[in-house]
């Protein structure tokens, strides 16, 4: 069976006094995880390495980057790259995400690239995809998500796509408080499934993780997570609070 993921994407958020207090705050919950769940804390690079030392191998939890470089090395100034990612153990990198796309010009073939490094070096990419306010209100949404995965993921083997974890963040609902609602959530990601089966065949559809992302917070996370295409969350704001963060890491079941 497919995994349950919660991840916590803290953005560029906390001093290293800070983060270290929360993921021993995490921690001490002594949250028992299910077979089949994970929780992944997707810290700023500085805190990577500490981060990975506080889990100390906690079985379920893994750690993420936010971000990885395009190019493999070289005269990159200010980049990382996911051949470092890898060689301090990070497992999972977000990419994708709709603030690297607005802000930093990230576009679906640039971030293709990205995806194809991050495998190469065993990490496990977080591909997120979603739509703006007007692409929703035009109803253009399913065709606006289809685009995003066939310009970054279809060049994959279906071997190399066990390894992506897709994340569904619709725009307008990140760091907004509008948050989907279940049934425009499970619409979505029930497309999704249906595009990459039509792609890769049924099996590969079943097995992959697609998760909601988008002012999900403990009062709607039992909701989101009871939809049968969503398995589990990508979380902004709600990650920070350790108590709102266990929470939602409960209502995986
Ligand atoms: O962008 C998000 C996670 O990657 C969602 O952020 P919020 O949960 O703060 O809306």
């Amino acid at each position: 069976m497919r995994k349950k993921i919660v991840a916590g994407n803290w953005k560029m958020n906390l001093t290293l006094g800070q983060a270290e207090q929360l993921i021993n705050d995490i921690l001490q919950a002594g949250l028992r995880l299910k077979e089949g769940q994970e929780v992944v804390l997707a810290t700023p690079f500085p805190y990577l390495l500490k981060a990975k030392s506080l889990l100390k191998n906690t079985p379920g939890f893994y750690l993420a980057a936010q971000n990885s470089a395009s190019e493999k090395s070289g005269a990159y100034t200010g980049e990382v790259s996911a051949e470092m990612l890898s060689s301090i153990g990070v497992d999972y990198v977000i990419l994708g995400h709709s603030e690297r796309r607005e802000y930093f010009q990230e576009s679906n073939a640039t971030l293709a690239k990205k995806i194809d490094l991050a495998l190469a070096n065993n990490i496990k990419p977080i591909f997120c995809c979603g739509e703006p306010l007007e692409i929703r209100k035009a109803e253009k949404q399913n065709e606006y998500v289809a685009k995003q995965l066939e310009e970054s993921l279809y060049h994959l083997t279906e071997e190399q796509l066990k390894n992506i974890v897709i994340a569904y963040e619709p725009i307008w609902a990140i760091g907004t408080g509008l948050t989907a609602s279940a049934a425009q959530a499970q619409d979505m990601h029930a497309f999704i499934r249906a595009q990459i089966a039509a792609k890769y065949g049924r099996e590969a559809a079943l097995n992959i993780t697609i998760l909601y992302g988008g002012s999900a917070k403990p009062s709607n996370a039992g909701e989101l997570f009871a939809c049968p295409d969503v398995d589990g969350g990508l979380i902004g704001g709600a990650s920070l609070v350790a108590a709102d963060f266990q929470a939602i890491i409960s209502h995986l079941g």
